[in-house]
C-alpha cells in the first residue's frame, strides 16, 4: 500500500488492487477459522466455546475495521459464506481497471515492479474484456458486420469465439441457406422452384447465421487499404476510376442486401409466433363453439318438439274441456227440464247432480293443466329467445374468428413471400460476397504484380540514370579537356545535362507509344483471331473459374492460376501437384463479373439477329458455376447470359426499326432428364389452348433438314415494348424453374439433374428489300458431369439412374466433338437426345460456343482437368464455316 502513495495515478490503481487482493486473501483466511469454530459451536454449545466465539469475532471486528481503514464501511457486518461466494463469483468483475491510455515510462516502471509487464497487462485487458462479455451477456449477439468489420478483422480470437456460438443452435434452414452458396434465385436462380416449407425459425440465430456464414469468406481476406492500394497499383486513371466505382457499387450492394436481409429476418419471427398462437387459440375456440352450437341447435330441438307436444295436449286439453261445459250445460239443462216433467227420475237427478261436479272437477283440473302447460310454454319461449340470443353472439364472435383467421392467413403469405426474398437476398449476398472477394484477391494479385514491374522499372530506371550520369561525366571530362584544346569544337560536341534530359523523356514518350500500339496491335490480333476462327468454324471455348463459396471445405489456395493474359491457365495435378497448361480462346479468373463475361459473348449472341444458329452451352462438374453463367443468381448485377441475351436482342430490335426491320421473338424451354424431352412451359400452353401438356415430346427434322422439337410450346415474346419483353422472360423463366427436375446432391444443395435448353427463335423481315432473316440462340445449361462416389448417388438408386443418363450422355456428347475433330465420315449425333438436338449448331451449319466452369477448389482439381482435357477435345474441332439464314422475298 505505502507503493501507492507518491506515484502516478496508474501506479496507485495497481497498488490497490494489490491492497485488496491481500486484504482479500487475509480476510478469507480468518473467514475460514470464524467458520471452523463456528461450526464447531453447532455442535457442542458450552459457555466457553460462546465466549470462545465472542471473542472471536470482536478480534474479527477489530482485524476487518484495521484492514478497511481506506474508508471501507463493510465491516459493520460480518461476512457470510454468501459474501464470500459472491466475492469469489465477481472477482473479475473487480480485477482492477487498467489504465485507459499506453502506459508512461514510470508507470512501466512500477508495471515491473509488480511484475506486470505493458504486454501481459495488454493481454490481461482483453481477456477481462471477453470475461466481462461471457459472464455479463453470454447470449450478446454478436455486432452486425459493417464496412470497418468488414475491412478491419484483427482479433482472430474474438472472431474464434463468435464464429462458434453462431455455429451453436444452426437451425435446418440455416444449415439451408448456408448451402444455398449452391441455392438458385426463384426469378432466374431459383429455377428449382421448390419453395421453401415454413419453418419457424428464431430470428437472432437465423439472422446471426447468415451473417456468419456470408461474412465468413469476407473475414478471410486480410484487411487491405482498398483506396491506397489502387492509388499505389493502377496506373492508368479510367481504371483507377472504374476499380472504385466497382469496388464502391459492390460494398454498397453488399450493405444494402445485409441491412434488408436482416430486415426481413426481424420481422418473420413475431409474425410466425402471432400466427402460431392465434391459430391454436382458434382452434381451440372453434371447436368450443362447434359444440355448444350443437348443443344449442339440440336444445332447441328439443324446446320445439316439447312446444309442439304441449300445444298438441292443449287443444286436445282445450277441446274436451269443451265437451265438457257442453255435456254440463246440457246436463243442468236437461235437469231443470226434467225436474219439472218427471220426479220419478229423482234418483237419476242425483245422478246427474254426481255427474255433473264430477265433470266439473275434471274441467277445473284440465284448466289447471292448460295454466300450467301455457306456462310451461311461456318459460320455453323465454328460454329459446335467450338461445336464439346466445345462438347471434356466438355467430358474431364466430365471424369475428373467421376474420381474424383470414388476417393470419394474409400475414403468412406474405411472411411465405418475405422468407422467399430473404432466399433470394441470401443467394444473391453470396454471390456477390465471393465476387467481391475474388476482386479482391485479384487486386491482390495485381498489386503484387505491379509491385514486382515496379521494383523492375525502378532498378532499369536506377541504371538507367547511372549511365547517364557516367555520360555526362564522360562528356563534362572531355567537355573540359576540348575547352582547354581548342574553343571552336566545344560548341558542336558538348551536350549539356539538359539536352540529356530531353533524351529520356523522348524515349519514355517512345516506350508509351510503343505500348499503345501493342495494346492496339492484341486487340487487333484477337480480332484477327476471332476472325479466323470464324472462318475455320471453330467451336470456341471459354473457360470461368467460380470464386470460393463459404460453403466449399477450403477457402484458398486455388488449385487454378489464371495468367494475366486472359487467355491461359495453369492447373495442379492432385496428385503429384505437377502444374498442366491450357489454352484456349479466353479464360476468365474469379474476380470476372457476370457483365465482363457477357461482354466477351454478345458478339455471338448478335449472331443469332443475324440469322445464325447458334448454340452456347455450359460443361462442368456439379457446383462449377454452370446455371450461375447462364441463368445467374438473382437481379441485377448477377444475372446470367439468358436475360442480358435476350435485353440485348429486344434493344437491337429497336434500333434495328429505324432500318425497317420488324423483329418477332418466341422462347422454349425444355429439359433433357433421363433421356427423355420434357417441356418446361407445358403449362403455359394450357392457358393458350386446350392441348394436352403430357404428350412425349419428339425431335424431327423438317422438310429443310433442321431439326426441331414436336409439339413444343413457344411463348411469344413482346418486342415492341422492351420492358414488357423483360417482364415476360422473367415470368416464363419462373415457370420453367417450378417444372424443372432439381434435386439435392452432396456437393451442390440445388443441382440440376437434367440438361436445360433454353431456345429463342428470331425472325425479321425487312420492309424495304422483303428479306426474311431466321436465326435461333440455343443456351444449354448441361447438367453437372460428376463422380458417383463424390456426388453420393451411388447409395441412390433414382440418383444413380439420373447420374448415369447424364454421364452417359455427355460421353456420347464427347463422341460427337471426338468424331468432329477426327472428321469422321460418320458422327453418332443420334446417340443421345442432346446431340441430336442439337445437331444443327454443331454440324457447321451454325455457331457453337461452349464454356467450361471449373470449381477453384484442390479437392475438385481432377475434375477440373477432365472438364479442361474434354475442352480441348472441343477447342480442335473445326465445323466450317456457318451458314445464314437469311431470303429474299421474289417481289423486291
Ligand atoms: N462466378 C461466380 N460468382 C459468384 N458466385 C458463383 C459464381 N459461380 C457460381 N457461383 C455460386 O455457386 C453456387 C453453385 O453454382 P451453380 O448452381 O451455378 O452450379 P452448377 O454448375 O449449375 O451446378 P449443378 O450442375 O449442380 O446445377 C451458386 O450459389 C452460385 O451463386
Amino acid at each position: 500500500m505505502s507503493a501507492s502513495t507518491g506515484t502516478g495515478s496508474h501506479r496507485s490503481i495497481l497498488g490497490d488492487a494489490s491492497g485488496i487482493s491481500n486484504t482479500r486473501a487475509s480476510s478469507r483466511a480468518r473467514r475460514k477459522s470464524f467458520c471452523v469454530s463456528d461450526r464447531s459451536s453447532n455442535q457442542v454449545d458450552t459457555p466457553s466455546n460462546k465466549s470462545d466465539r465472542r471473542a472471536l469475532l470482536a478480534e474479527w471486528r477489530k482485524q476487518t475495521r484495521g484492514t478497511s481503514s481506506a474508508g471501507s464501511d463493510n465491516t459493520a457486518r460480518i461476512p457470510t459464506s454468501e459474501d464470500y461466494n459472491n466475492k469469489k463469483r465477481n472477482r473479475f468483475h473487480e480485477a482492477p481497471p487498467l489504465p485507459p491510455s499506453a502506459p508512461s515510462a514510470s508507470s512501466n516502471a512500477v508495471a515491473a515492479t509488480d511484475g506486470i509487464s505493458a504486454r501481459e497487462r495488454l493481454q490481461l485487458r482483453k481477456q477481462q474484456k471477453r470475461l466481462h462479455q461471457s459472464t455479463d451477456s453470454p447470449n450478446q449477439t454478436p455486432p452486425m458486420p459493417t464496412k470497418s468489420t468488414i475491412d478491419f478483422y484483427d482479433d482472430e480470437e474474438e472472431n474464434a469465439s463468435v464464429g462458434s456460438r453462431r455455429l451453436v443452435g444452426r437451425s435446418p434452414l440455416i444449415r439451408k441457406s448456408l448451402g444455398g452458396a449452391r441455392r438458385k434465385s426463384l426469378s432466374f436462380s431459383a429455377r428449382r422452384g421448390r419453395a421453401s416449407p415454413l419453418v419457424p425459425q428464431p430470428v437472432g440465430d437465423y439472422s446471426q447465421a447468415t451473417i456468419s456464414s456470408s461474412t465468413r469468406s469476407i473475414r478471410k481476406t486480410p484487411p487491405i487499404d482498398l483506396d491506397q492500394s489502387i492509388d499505389d497499383d493502377v496506373e492508368t486513371m479510367e481504371e483507377k476510376i472504374s476499380l472504385r466505382s466497382r469496388m464502391k457499387e459492390m460494398q454498397q450492394r453488399v450493405d444494402q442486401l445485409e441491412k434488408e436481409k436482416i430486415d426481413l429476418s426481424m420481422s418473420k419471427a413475431p409474425l410466425e409466433n402471432r400466427f402460431r398462437e392465434k391459430e391454436e387459440a382458434w382452434q381451440k375456440e372453434q371447436t368450443r363453439l362447434y359444440q355448444e352450437i350443437d348443443a344449442l341447435a339440440l336444445a332447441s330441438k328439443e324446446a320445439d318438439e316439447r312446444y309442439r307436444d304441449l300445444e298438441v295436449k292443449y287443444e286436445a286439453k282445450h277441446e274436451e274441456c269443451k265437451q265438457l261445459r257442453h255435456a254440463v250445460r246440457k246436463a243442468s239443462s236437461s235437469v231443470h227440464s226434467s225436474q219439472a216433467a218427471d220426479n220419478s227420475t229423482w234418483s237419476r237427478q242425483l245422478q246427474n247432480d254426481r255427474d255433473v261436479a264430477e265433470l266439473r272437477e275434471k274441467l277445473r283440473h284440465v284448466e289447471e293443466e292448460i295454466e300450467s302447460i301455457r306456462l310451461a310454454k311461456a318459460s320455453i319461449e323465454s328460454e329459446l329467445h335467450g338461445t336464439k340470443i346466445e345462438l347471434e353472439a356466438l355467430m358474431r364472435n364466430f365471424e369475428e374468428l373467421q376474420r381474424e383467421y383470414e388476417e393470419i392467413a394474409t400475414s403468412t403469405s406474405e411472411n411465405k413471400e418475405a422468407e422467399i426474398k430473404l432466399e433470394i437476398l441470401t443467394t444473391t449476398h453470396i454471390a456477390t460476397s465471393a465476387q467481391l472477394n475474388a476482386v479482391r484477391e485479384d487486386l491482390a494479385a495485381t498489386k503484387a504484380r505491379s509491385d514486382a514491374v515496379l521494383e523492375a522499372k525502378d532498378e532499369e530506371h536506377r541504371k538507367e540514370v547511372e549511365k547517364l550520369k557516367f555520360d555526362m561525366s564522360v562528356l563534362k571530362t572531355r567537355a573540359g579537356k576540348v575547352t582547354d584544346n581548342d574553343d571552336s569544337m566545344c560548341e558542336a560536341e558538348v551536350e549539356d545535362e539538359a539536352v540529356l534530359r530531353a533524351r529520356i523523356e523522348e524515349r519514355d514518350r517512345k516506350i508509351a507509344e510503343l505500348e499503345a500500339q501493342l495494346l492496339k496491335g492484341e486487340q487487333v490480333r484477337r480480332q484477327m483471331h476471332n476472325r479466323i476462327q470464324e472462318l475455320r468454324g471453330n467451336i470456341r471455348v471459354f473457360v470461368r473459374t467460380r470464386p470460393f463459396l463459404p460453403g466449399d471445405q477450403q477457402t484458398s489456395d486455388s488449385s487454378i492460376e489464371v495468367s494475366p493474359d486472359g487467355e491461359s491457365l495453369s492447373i495442379a495435378d492432385k496428385r503429384n501437384g505437377s502444374p498442366h497448361d491450357f489454352r484456349f480462346d479466353k479464360v476468365f479468373p474469379p474476380s470476372a463479373g457476370q457483365d465482363q463475361v457477357f461482354s466477351e459473348v454478345s458478339d455471338f449472341v448478335q449472331s443469332a439477329l443475324d440469322g445464325y444458329n447458334v448454340c452456347l452451352f455450359s460443361y462442368g462438374q456439379t457446383g462449377s458455376g454452370k446455371t450461375h453463367t447462364m441463368q445467374g443468381s438473382g437481379n441485377g448485377a448477377m444475372r446470367g447470359i439468358i436475360p442480358r441475351a435476350v435485353e440485348q436482342i429486344l434493344d437491337q430490335a429497336r434500333t434495328s426499326r429505324a432500318q425497317n426491320w420488324e423483329f418477332k421473338m418466341s422462347a422454349s424451354f425444355l429439359e433433357i432428364y433421363n433421356e427423355e424431352l420434357k417441356d418446361l412451359l407445358s403449362s403455359m400452353k394450357q392457358k393458350v389452348s386446350n392441348q394436352s401438356n403430357n404428350a412425349k415430346l419428339a425431335i424431327k427434322r423438317s422438310k429443310e433438314g433442321r431439326s426441331f422439337v414436336d409439339g413444343l410450346t413457344e411463348v411469344a415474346i413482346e418486342t415492341e415494348d422492351s420492358d414488357a419483353g423483360m417482364r415476360q422472360l422473367e415470368a416464363l423463366m419462373a415457370v420453367a424453374a417450378r417444372a424443372r427436375s432439381v434435386a439435392s446432391t452432396k456437393m451442390n444443395a440445388q443441382s440440376s439433374r437434367s440438361h436445360s435448353v433454353f431456345m429463342l427463335h428470331l425472325r425479321g423481315y425487312n420492309k424495304d428489300n422483303g428479306a426474311i432473316m431466321e436465326g435461333t440462340l440455343n443456351l444449354c445449361d448441361l447438367a453437372g458431369s460428376e463422380r458417383l462416389d463424390r456426388s453420393g448417388a451411388a447409395t441412390d438408386a433414382k440418383r444413380l439412374r439420373e447420374t448415369q443418363a447424364i454421364n452417359k450422355s455427355l460421353s456420347c456428347l464427347g463422341d460427337v466433338f471426338t468424331a468432329l475433330s477426327q472428321r469422321s465420315s460418320h458422327i453418332p449425333y443420334r446417340n443421345s437426345k442432346l446431340t441430336y438436338l442439337l445437331q444443327d449448331c454443331l454440324s457447321g451449319d451454325g455457331k457453337a460456343m461452349m464454356f467450361v466452369n471449373l470449381s477453384p477448389t484442390r479437392l475438385s482439381s481432377g475434375e477440373s482437368l477432365c472438364s479442361l482435357r474434354f475442352a480441348t477435345r472441343v477447342n480442335s474441332v473445326e465445323l466450317g464455316k456457318a451458314k445464314k439464314h437469311i431470303q429474299y422475298n421474289s417481289r423486291k
